[in-house]
């Protein structure tokens, strides 16, 4: 047997939704430098789960099921007051949120393909309430319901904080979902596979993914680059709190990545983002500290940033709580979770792995009383 260790470099399957190949990153063959200039977060949705852009009657369409679909059952919002919601990860209450939708989803079971895509758009259409409700009750505010004639990422800020957002910050947030819909195999999107492989429903194959996505070695970086950030204070502090990091042969979170080499083509768009945003909430240092921090991995490790470090200050920028960035990350990945179960479904073989034994060879059974 030969064991490749965090199996990288195997190719697990095929797939024909997004692609990383010699660094360049693609959703059904489109640029993610196209896409981030030019396209919808629905749009982007439209395009993992048809392989097509939708034209402006297949758009439409879709903006109305997810505004339709996108308020939670009574019962999901009531069951955040049933817990420490204070104490609580906002990826933990994602998570069993997410697992308990699909209690109250009459169709949870159906495994046909339109049964299928009819619970992706609900549970698509869910994952801003759910995100929202939880941090406005966890602070004694009332659950804001979505409004009809809002995009996607409009309504997601207006349930966050109950105003009308801002043209810029809709236009961040949007760009934001575009550039983390999807990323070939990775873990969470992995995760979600195998759960569905054995022809588990969708949303045990969502719940499963958002346990992986919350990890600091995937999804969770966000966070712990901002936490990162504030701990170092100031610009003054970057080098010596980096250099005391990498002495010590810790990780620099937002660097680094299993697949890109040069570097994560989704970064500078949110590095651009994040310069135009902390320079008009007049708070220019966190941008400028993490140019900084920039230069020195790359300088001295040879690492980029990956789409985790800059989104931080975005986030930030925009009056995120910073726990509430890899939930974020979620609403977003979840067209791709979606979009890759969908795909697993249709060709599906169940994934089952080996493992190298490296434990103690055959032993006899010895009685409790015989035992040290
Ligand atoms: C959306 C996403 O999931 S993007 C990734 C988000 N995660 C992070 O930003 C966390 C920080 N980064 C990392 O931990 C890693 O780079 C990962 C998890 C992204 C990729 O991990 P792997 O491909 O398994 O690389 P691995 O962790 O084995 O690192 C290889 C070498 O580079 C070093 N290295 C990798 N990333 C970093 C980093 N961020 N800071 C310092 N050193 C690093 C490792 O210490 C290791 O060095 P060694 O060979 O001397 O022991
Ligand atoms: O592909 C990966 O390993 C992690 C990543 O960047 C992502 O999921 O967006």
């Amino acid at each position: 047997m030969t064991v490749t260790r965090g199996l990288e470099g195997v190719v697990a399957t095929t797939s024909s939704i997004s692609s990383i190949i010699d660094d360049t990153l693609t959703y059904v063959g489109y640029d993610i430098d196209d896409l981030a200039k030019n396209a919808s977060f629905e749009e982007v949705i439209y395009l993992l789960w048809h392989r097509k852009l939708p034209n402006a009657e297949q758009l439409a369409e879709l903006k109305q099921q997810l505004s339709e679909n996108a308020a939670l059952p009574p019962e999901v919002i009531e069951h955040f007051n049933m817990y420490p919601i204070q104490k609580v990860h906002p990826m933990a209450a994602l998570r069993s949120a997410v697992s308990l939708l699909g209690l109250y989803d009459d169709e949870a079971d159906v495994m046909d393909t339109e049964a299928n895509f009819r619970k992706a758009i609900r549970l698509q259409a869910k994952m801003p309430a759910i995100v929202t409700t939880f941090a406005r009750v966890r602070k004694g505010l009332e659950p804001i319901a979505p409004k009809q004639d809002l995009s996607y990422a409009a309504n997601f800020l207006y349930m966050l904080t109950g105003k009308e957002p801002e043209k810029i910050a809709i236009e961040a947030i949007d760009k934001a979902l575009v550039l983390h819909a999807d990323h070939e195999l990775n873990a969470s999107t992995f995760t979600a596979r195998v759960c569905v492989a054995t022809l588990s429903d969708i949303y045990s194959g969502v719940t499963a993914a958002i346990g992986a996505l919350k990890g600091p070695l995937h999804g969770g970086a966000n966070e712990a680059v901002m936490k990162m950030l504030t701990e170092i204070g100031t610009i003054d502090n970057v080098e010596p709190y980096i250099h005391g990091k990498l002495e010590n042969k810790e990780k620099i979170m937002g660097f680094g990545h299993r697949v890109y080499r040069k570097g994560d083509p989704r970064a500078k768009h949110l590095k651009e983002m994040s310069k135009k945003l902390t320079e008009l909430t007049g708070e220019p240092h966190w941008y400028d500290m993490s140019v900084k921090i920039e230069s020195i991995v790359t300088g001295e490790k040879k690492l980029p940033p990956n789409v985790d470090f800059y989104s931080a200050s975005v986030y930030h920028s925009l009056g995120v709580d910073h726990d509430l960035m890899t939930p974020i990350f979620a609403v977003s990945r979840v067209s791709g979770w979606l979009a890759h179960i969908l795909e697993q479904y249709e060709n599906n073989r169940l994934i089952r792995p080996r493992a190298e034994y490296t434990g103690p060879g055959m032993q006899k059974y010895i009685p409790i009383e015989q035992r040290d």
